[in-house]
């Protein structure tokens, strides 16, 4: 196999996909950090879950949050939902995997956090679990999608953000989440610490 001639085709294909969604995600992407640099602003936190690779995306976003960007400032509430073992042990085992995020969204999550909620396929139940909490709790959903949104693009409420890469393929689709993640902390950082610059 030529390999080098097959990964160009992925390098293609990855720049095409960053090009079109410049255009059409960067204006939601942009509307939901302000929502979320708000949430923060009024004492608010984030709560971020999703599986395998969004799982990794939730804990980078956390990371971010908690730890720092780019530049330094003060470290800001974020909680990635993925990262207790014990928690996730027991919730699996007692209540059932579809249950695992939920019930921290449930314990943790106040009126006016953000939920970031992060599936390629928009099928994964436990994430769809996390957002109906999120909902009964009154906080606002951030949705990264992939594909055709899933019932998690058609569960979303009003007020929510729906950031949807309509990409078949899950790992073009995860690229353009670590950079709409990465986009989120740039607006939220902008917003609250940098001047709005
Ligand atoms: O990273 C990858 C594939 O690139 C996998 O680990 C992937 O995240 C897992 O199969 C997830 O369970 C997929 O879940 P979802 O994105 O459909 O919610
Ligand atoms: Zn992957």
């Amino acid at each position: 196999m030529d390999h080098v001639a097959n990964l160009r085709k992925h390098f293609q294909e990855g720049i095409e996909l960053r090009s079109r969604m410049m255009e059409t995600l960067a204006p939601e992407v942009a509307k939901a950090g302000l929502a979320l640099a708000a949430c923060i602003k009024k004492g608010g936190k984030a709560l971020a879950c999703g599986n395998g690779g969004s799982a990794a995306d939730s804990q980078h976003f956390a990371a971010e949050m908690v730890g720092r960007f780019e530049r330094e400032r003060p470290g800001m509430p974020a909680i990635a939902l993925s990262t207790d073992t014990s928690n996730l042990t027991a919730i699996a085992n007692d209540y059932g995997y579809d249950y695992v995020f939920s019930k921290s969204v449930e314990a943790l999550g106040n009126p006016g956090d953000v939920l970031l909620a992060i599936s390629t396929s928009g099928n994964s139940k436990s994430v769809l679990e996390a957002v109906k909490a999120a909902h009964a709790k009154k906080m606002t959903v951030i949705a990264l999608t992939g594909k055709d949104g899933g019932a998690l693009g058609r569960m979303l409420a009003p007020g929510d953000f729906h950031l949807n890469v309509a990409h078949p393929r899950t790992m073009r689709v995860q690229e353009i989440h670590l950079l709409v993640v990465h986009s989120l902390c740039e607006v939220v950082d902008n917003e609250l610490h940098f001047g709005g610059t």
